[in-house]
C-alpha cells in the first residue's frame, strides 16, 4: 500500500514547456490527413448539410435555460461532419475514439453538442471584489461521449455542472454568483425543450414513502409524453429500472431519517433512473457513482456510456473516484483544481501531459488517482515532503502548461470553430430565404 510519503511531488525536469501531442512515430504510416499535427492546417470546412439548417420545430421550454432564448432562425441540429480530419485525428487518439464514425452515425446526427469559453463565475464582495469558483474555462462536450469532470473537493465540479445546466441564476437566485463567458448548444445560445436534459444532482431528492417501482412508475407517467401509451410507459419504467440493477429492490420502500429503507447508492440509481426515462439528449450526473461498489460503479456507468452512444446523447459527469474500468469508459476529461483548468482533453492524452511535465504515473497505479493526488493540496500540511516542490507548484506548474500547450489550443479552437461554423450555416440560410 502506499503511504502518504510516496505521493509523488513536483521535480523540476522535464521541462514543463515541452509541447504536447506529438505526433508519436507509430502514426508515421497513417494517410497524410491524419499526420497533420498543426492547428495551423486545420481546415474550416463548412459542410453542415442544408437540411440542418433549416429550423427545429419549436416547443415547450425547459426550465434549465441554458442560454438566453434567440430570435431568427433555430440553429441547426449538430451534424457531427464538420469536424477538419486533422483535428479529429489529434484531439481523439486513443482507444475509446471511434476517429469520429460514431458521430456522423445516424444517432449522433441530432446530438446536442455543448460548448463554453471562458466561463467565469464569482462570488462577489470581499476585498478584491469577488472570489472566482471557476476561472475562465473553455471546453465541449460532444455527443455520444462522456465528458468526466475530476478534481478535489471543491474544487468547482458542481459549480460548473450547474453552470452549464443554466441553473444560475434563474434557479439557485440567493445564491447571488456572478457567471460570465458564453455557453452554447449546437454553436448558438439555446433554450432547450422539456425533457431534452436532464440533471441528476448531487443530493437524491426522492418521496421516501414509496417504493422504488411506484417512484419510477409515477414519474414515468408525470414525464414522459401523452401521447406514449400508458403501457409503454410502463415497459419504459421497467426497463429503467432493470437498466439500473434495481430489479432486485424495486418493491422495498425508499425510506428515510425515519424509516429505513433502500441503501445510499440504490437511492442514487432511483434518482439516474428517474432522469433517464425521457432519454434525454443531454445528460449532467454530479457524481452518479457515490455510494456504489465498484462493481455497481462499473454497471451503471457503462450502462450510461451505452445510453450515450447508442443515439448520440451528451453526457457531462462529475466523478470523484472512478475505478481505473471505469475512467477508461470516459472520452474527455477536464480536470480542475480551485476552479481553474489543469487539464482538458482526451482521456487517453492525460498521461502524456502529467508524464511530460514530470508527474509520471507510477506503474500499477490508477492514473485518476494519480492526477487527483498529484493536485490534492488540502491536506499539504499532514503529507511528509520531500519529493520535490509542494503541491500549490505542481498545480501551478500544470496549469500554466495547459494554458500553453497545444491541446489547449486546440480546445479553443474547436469551441470557436462550432461557433463560426454554424453562424455560417445560419447565414446561408438567411440569404436563401
Ligand atoms: N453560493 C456559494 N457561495 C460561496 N461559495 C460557494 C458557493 N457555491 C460554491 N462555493 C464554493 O465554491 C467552491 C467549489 O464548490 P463546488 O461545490 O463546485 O465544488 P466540488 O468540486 O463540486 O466539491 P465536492 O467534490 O466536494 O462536491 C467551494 O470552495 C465552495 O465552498
Amino acid at each position: 500500500m502506499d503511504s502518504a510519503a510516496n505521493v509523488p511531488r513536483w521535480t523540476p525536469s522535464p521541462s514543463p514547456s515541452r509541447s504536447l501531442l506529438k505526433e508519436p512515430e507509430t502514426k508515421a504510416n497513417d494517410a497524410p490527413s491524419k499526420r497533420k499535427s498543426s492547428v495551423d492546417e486545420l481546415e474550416l470546412q463548412s459542410i453542415i448539410s442544408e437540411e440542418d439548417a433549416k429550423p427545429a420545430a419549436a416547443g415547450p421550454m425547459f426550465p434549465f435555460s441554458t442560454g438566453a432564448s434567440t430570435t431568427g432562425p433555430d440553429p441547426p441540429p449538430y451534424s457531427g461532419t464538420y469536424e477538419a480530419s486533422s483535428m479529429a485525428i489529434d484531439m481523439n487518439e486513443g482507444k475509446n475514439y471511434d476517429g469520429g464514425k460514431g458521430l456522423t452515425s445516424k444517432g449522433s446526427r441530432n446530438g446536442l453538442l455543448l460548448t463554453w469559453t471562458d466561463l467565469w463565475v464569482t462570488v462577489p464582495g470581499g476585498k478584491n471584489g469577488g472570489r472566482p469558483l471557476l476561472q475562465g474555462l473553455t471546453g465541449y462536450a460532444e455527443p455520444g461521449e462522456i465528458l468526466a469532470i475530476m478534481g478535489p473537493s471543491g474544487s468547482g465540479k458542481t459549480t460548473l455542472l450547474d453552470a452549464l445546466a443554466g441553473i444560475f441564476p434563474s434557479i439557485r437566485i440567493c445564491s447571488a454568483l456572478q457567471q460570465t463567458g458564453e455557453i452554447l448548444i449546437n454553436g448558438r445560445k439555446e433554450t432547450l425543450a422539456f425533457g431534452t436534459s436532464a440533471y441528476v444532482t448531487q443530493d437524491d431528492i426522492l418521496m421516501t414513502t414509496l417504493t422504488v417501482r411506484e417512484a419510477v412508475h409515477f414519474s414515468a407517467q408525470l414525464q414522459l409524453p401523452d401521447s406514449m401509451p400508458t403501457s409503454e410507459k410502463k415497459e419504459r419504467a421497467e426497463i429503467t429500472i432493470r437498466e439500473m440493477g434495481l430489479q432486485g429492490s424495486a418493491d422495498t420502500r425508499i425510506g428515510g431519517w425515519n424509516v429505513k429503507g433502500i441503501s445510499g447508492g440504490q437511492k442514487r440509481r432511483v434518482s439516474i433512473c428517474i432522469e433517464i426515462l425521457t432519454r434525454p439528449k443531454l445528460l449532467f450526473l454530479d457524481e452518479p457513482t457515490s455510494g456504489l461498489d465498484s462493481a455497481a460503479s462499473y454497471h451503471v456507468m457503462s450502462h450510461i456510456v451505452k445510453l450515450a452512444r447508442q443515439d448520440g446523447r451528451t453526457v457531462v459527469a462529475s466523478i470523484h473516484q472512478p475505478s481505473s474500468e471505469v475512467f477508461e469508459l470516459f472520452h474527455n476529461l477536464c480536470l480542475l483544481s480551485s476552479g481553474k483548468t489543469v487539464y482538458f482533453g482526451p482521456v487517453s492524452m492525460a498521461e502524456q501531459f502529467f508524464s511530460s511535465n514530470g508527474f509520471p504515473c507510477p506503474a500499477l497505479r490508477n492514473p485518476s488517482d494519480h492526477y487527483l493526488r498529484t493536485i490534492n493540496a488540502d491536506f499539504d500540511m499532514d503529507v511528509e515532503q520531500g519529493h520535490g516542490g509542494s503541491t500549490e507548484e505542481a498545480i501551478s506548474v500544470l496549469v500554466k502548461s495547459y494554458k500553453s500547450s497545444e491541446v489547449s489550443q486546440r480546445v479553443c479552437l474547436r469551441a470557436a470553430f462550432i461557433r463560426d461554423q454554424v453562424n455560417i450555416v445560419v447565414l446561408n440560410s438567411c440569404k436563401a430565404i
